[in-house]
């Protein structure tokens, strides 16, 4: 059963914020040139040379500040509500949290979350079965990155991005697969971990 960001479970981990800096990915594995923790930095350069040849990690965010958080829920939230009219407010944060998180748990947020793609030798993305940001609806569930309905290189290239982002203890969310996370509250509950490592980071911090 998948456990959500909106999840209890998640808010009730504690974080102990390590300090640690963020910094900006190397344009050769993000040219947008996202900002993150510095051991998810360490872990994705790690992943991207783990790779077969001829095929790269391309990061299209790390980083997020908390009113963009704010907007891409509000957005988000109309699009549920009227996909699916009459959820009460309950229900309504539930299915939002499967395509964005509740901000005081947000990965992005607290700079310990990616979201990326594999590339070919051109830049060329290669085919993971949905475009980034693909919504649930939009999608028909095929963002879920265990969904069936793609096809065999959709599926073998998200087990290639699994088996490297894994091996470096990186976490999926279920429910997207191009967003991984590492050092927050999600991370540890999936993890076992005793508590995070990165808490919300200021837009202040980041800039
Ligand atoms: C909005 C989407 N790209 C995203 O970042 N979703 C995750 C779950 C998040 O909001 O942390």
């Amino acid at each position: 059963m998948t456990i959500l960001l909106s999840d209890e479970r998640v808010r009730a981990v504690p974080v102990v914020e390590s300090g640690e800096p963020l910094v900006r990915l190397p344009r050769s594995l993000s040219p947008a040139g996202a900002l993150v923790r510095a051991g998810l930095a360490d872990r994705l350069m790690a992943a991207d040379i783990q790779l077969p040849p001829g095929i790269r990690l391309r990061v299209v965010e790390g980083y997020r500040p908390v009113e963009e958080q704010r907007a891409i829920i509000a957005s988000y939230a109309a699009q549920v509500r009227a996909h699916h009219p009459g959820v009460d407010d309950v229900e309504l944060a539930r299915l939002t949290s499967r395509f964005v998180s509740p901000v005081d748990v947000a990965p992005h947020v607290a700079a310990a979350a990616v979201d990326l793609t594999l590339v070919d030798v051109c830049g060329e993305e290669l085919d993971l079965g949905t475009a980034i940001d693909a919504t649930p609806e939009d999608s028909d569930g095929r963002c879920y990155f265990s969904a069936a309905g793609i096809g065999a290189d959709a599926h073998a290239h998200r087990d290639l991005l699994a088996s490297v982002l894994t091996r470096q203890g990186l976490v999926n969310y279920p429910t997207e697969w191009w967003h991984w996370s590492f050092g927050d509250r999600y991370w540890a509950l999936m993890t076992g971990a005793r508590h995070a490592l990165y808490g919300p980071v200021a837009a202040a911090v980041a800039a």
